[in-house]
């Protein structure tokens, strides 16, 4: 151990798989937050993987794309609002191993956006006031997501 070694409690297990064989799948996400203080989720629709999750909107990164760009253009297509990606605040992201690849997802906060939300490839939408986000189901990558902007909002 090194003189400047830091002991403290031991880490709580996370569910990560380092034997480096799993495909990485970089996703973009964003916590819409109304003036009210409440957060969009998104439920996913039959025929998804992990239908019936309720979910932050976003999308997969494509070759070439920024983050940001990626979630401009999957904040569009699915909720069919415009958001300036001066107005995306980086906020926190999963690193988390699925049985068949590894999900690393930055997610944003925003808070300002043009057009109204509509539903334009979810089942169904919610705004959700923070402490009552665990009454819906989400994916197991986006617990520890959902309890640091309960820490922030
Ligand atoms: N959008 C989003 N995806 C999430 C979240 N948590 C989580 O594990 N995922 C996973 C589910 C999917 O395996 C992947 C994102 O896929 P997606 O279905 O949203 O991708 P996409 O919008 O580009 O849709 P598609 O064109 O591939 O059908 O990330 C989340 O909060 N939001
Ligand atoms: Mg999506």
């Amino acid at each position: 151990m090194t003189e400047n070694a830091h002991q403290s409690a031991p880490c709580p297990p996370r569910p990560i798989n380092v034997s480096g064989n799993l495909p990485i799948i970089h996703v973009v996400a964003a916590a819409l937050v109304d003036s009210d203080g409440r957060v969009l989720i998104a439920q996913r629709p039959e025929g998804k993987a992990m239908a019936g999750l309720w979910e932050f909107p976003g999308g997969k990164v494509e070759a070439g794309e920024i983050p940001e760009m990626a979630l401009r253009r999957e904040l569009y297509e699915e909720l069919g609002i415009d958001v300036c990606v001066s107005c995306m605040q980086p906020f926190s992201f999963a690193s988390h191993s699925y049985d068949r690849f590894h999900l690393v997802m930055p997610l944003f906060v925003i808070r300002n956006w043009d057009g109204l939300v509509r539903p334009l490839e979810a089942a169904a939408l919610k705004w959700v006031r923070p402490m009552r986000l665990g009454d819906y189901p989400m994916p197991a990558a986006d617990l520890p997501l959902v309890s640091m902007l309960q820490d922030l909002l």
